[in-house]
């Protein structure tokens, strides 16, 4: 694969859960002790790694559906997971192989990078910080920045602007097709990763430009 006919980047976009950071055992011990405070069974993994993407209230709304609870308990399930998640965040996660690498090698040739997530940032900001990762980003948005969240394309138009570059020549790297769609809406080319989390359905299918192993891959294949 060979991406270099895109002629070069003033900056990159990064997502936060399942393209830098592993943090499906976070969402499963905030999730579990909330529906466990609750009075509800704890839901699975993989119900978790299929719903993870689209934001906190998204996900709990998902997740006490599938737990069988009402959906009146929203604002109790919320208050419990914002203490557990505040507690345990980043002790269950991971940093990807070749991230913090791929990271520090497009900051090394002078791309401005900035950290879009869904997740709100009370939760992004320690979570890169505790992993090593908050210096590499010139600016960090989470799911709470804006009125609208990926995949809706106004958090990456914030970013282009906020960095002084244009989105054409800046790349998205991300996980799901809220990335993707968010960047192909913004104007951003976009790469996917193929180890995150993209609701159970093949990253292939989600209209990125390419699709990596790991995210140290990239530079070469940018050159
Ligand atoms: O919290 C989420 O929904 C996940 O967020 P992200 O994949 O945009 O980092
Ligand atoms: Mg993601």
């Amino acid at each position: 694969m060979d991406l270099s006919h895109w002629g070069g980047f003033d900056a990159a976009i990064v997502d936060l859960d399942g393209t830098l950071v592993d943090t499906v055992g976070d969402f499963e011990l905030a999730l579990g002790g909330a529906l466990r405070d609750l009075g509800y069974t704890p839901v699975s993994r993989a119900f978790i790694s299929r719903t993870v993407g689209k934001g906190t209230e998204h996900l709990i709304r998902r997740t006490l559906a599938e737990a069988g609870a009402p959906e009146t308990m929203y604002e109790a399930a919320n208050a419990r997971y914002r203490e557990h998640y505040l507690r345990i965040n980043g002790q269950a996660s991971t940093v990807y192989p070749g991230a913090a690498e791929g990271i520090a090698a497009l900051k090394a040739r002078g791309l401005k990078l900035a950290c879009v997530t869904n997740k709100p940032a009370a939760f992004a900001l320690p979570l890169l910080a505790a992993k090593g990762l908050a210096a590499s980003f010139d600016i960090t948005y989470g799911g709470d920045a804006f009125e609208r969240k990926k995949p809706d394309p106004l958090p990456l138009l914030k970013a282009c602007e906020a960095l002084g570059t244009t989105p054409a020549r800046t790349l998205m790297i991300g996980d799901s097709q809220n990335d993707a769609q968010a960047a192909r809406a913004a104007g951003c080319p976009v790469v996917l990763v193929r180890y995150g989390y993209n609701h159970g359905e093949p990253v292939e299918a989600a209209g990125a430009d390419a699709v990596v192993d790991r995210i140290d891959e990239l530079p070469a294949l940018l050159a």
